[in-house]
């Protein structure tokens, strides 16, 4: 149940602290990525020694498949009905704490799971802490009937929002395309700055095929930043100081 060696220190640092947070008794939304994947192992390190009672809701089926495999009970989020908090990775995370997720295609159920939790507690290392989200190509999962009358539909949005002409590509998997938990396909958004998020995300909630995108907003409560020395920066909405981050992940 312990880390592998490799495991990256910031991220390891993160979690901790993330875990650190969990009570006896707490229902729990797990998230899902490499960082959230660090964090259910040292959950479920603690939920072993300590002998904790939790109810455990997962973000995606491998998020379930690791928890199980740890020994940690996973429910459904219906079944369990309302969650405490949720602990989820990130691709971006901006000074108000709004974030772009999906880097994993898991963004459609760890929205649902974050929405359905009093708190969502965002862990990361100093390199995904931006001034502006965008850098990161955002995910927008699309259903596959009309695929590329949605990718159509996207670029006519950015272009109202004058956002230019961008790059709107299929998530492959070698050749293949990646195909989400909901068996939805995904768009990446390359638009390098996305200068007025909310415009952005009521823009593409109004299309008909998106599912859903990455961008995440006004829904995490605190982001817990690791450091390679094993400590940690929690930030509430506007404490980031993204330089002073970004010197220190160098
Ligand atoms: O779809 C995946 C999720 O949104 C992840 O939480 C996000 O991509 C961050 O993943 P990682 O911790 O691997 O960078």
């Amino acid at each position: 149940m312990s880390q592998s060696p490799q495991v990256d220190p910031a991220k390891l640092a993160a979690a901790k602290a993330a875990v650190a947070l969990v009570e006896d008794g707490m229902r729990l939304g797990l998230g899902t990525g490499s960082t959230a994947s660090v964090m259910v192992r040292e959950l479920a390190a603690r939920v072993q020694a300590e002998g904790l009672s939790l109810r455990c809701a997962a973000t995606s089926r491998a998020t379930a498949e690791l928890a199980e495999s740890l020994g940690l009970r996973i429910e459904s989020l219906d079944d369990i009905g309302w969650l405490d908090m949720t602990i989820d990775g990130a691709d971006e995370v901006d000074p108000d704490l709004h974030l772009i997720k999906g880097g994993g295609a898991a963004h459609l159920r760890e929205k649902i799971v974050a929405a359905a939790s009093d708190r969502m507690v965002v862990i990361a290392d100093p390199g995904k802490v931006v001034e502006t989200l965008g850098a990161f190509p955002l995910p927008v999962e699309v259903l596959e009937f009309g695929f590329e009358t949605t990718r159509k539909l996207i670029r006519r949005a950015l272009e109202g929002l004058e956002l230019g002409e961008h790059d709107i590509l299929q998530r492959l998997k070698g050749s293949d395309p990646v195909v989400t938990d909901e068996g939805n396909l995904i768009l990446d958004l390359h638009l390098e700055v996305i200068p007025d998020p909310s415009g952005l995300a009521r823009a593409l909630s109004c299309i008909p095929g998106v599912v859903e995108h990455g961008l995440f907003l006004g829904m995490c409560d605190l982001a817990i930043i690791g450091r390679e020395d094993g400590s940690v920066i929690e930030l509430a909405r506007n404490d980031i100081d993204a330089d002073m981050l970004a010197q220190e992940g160098e």
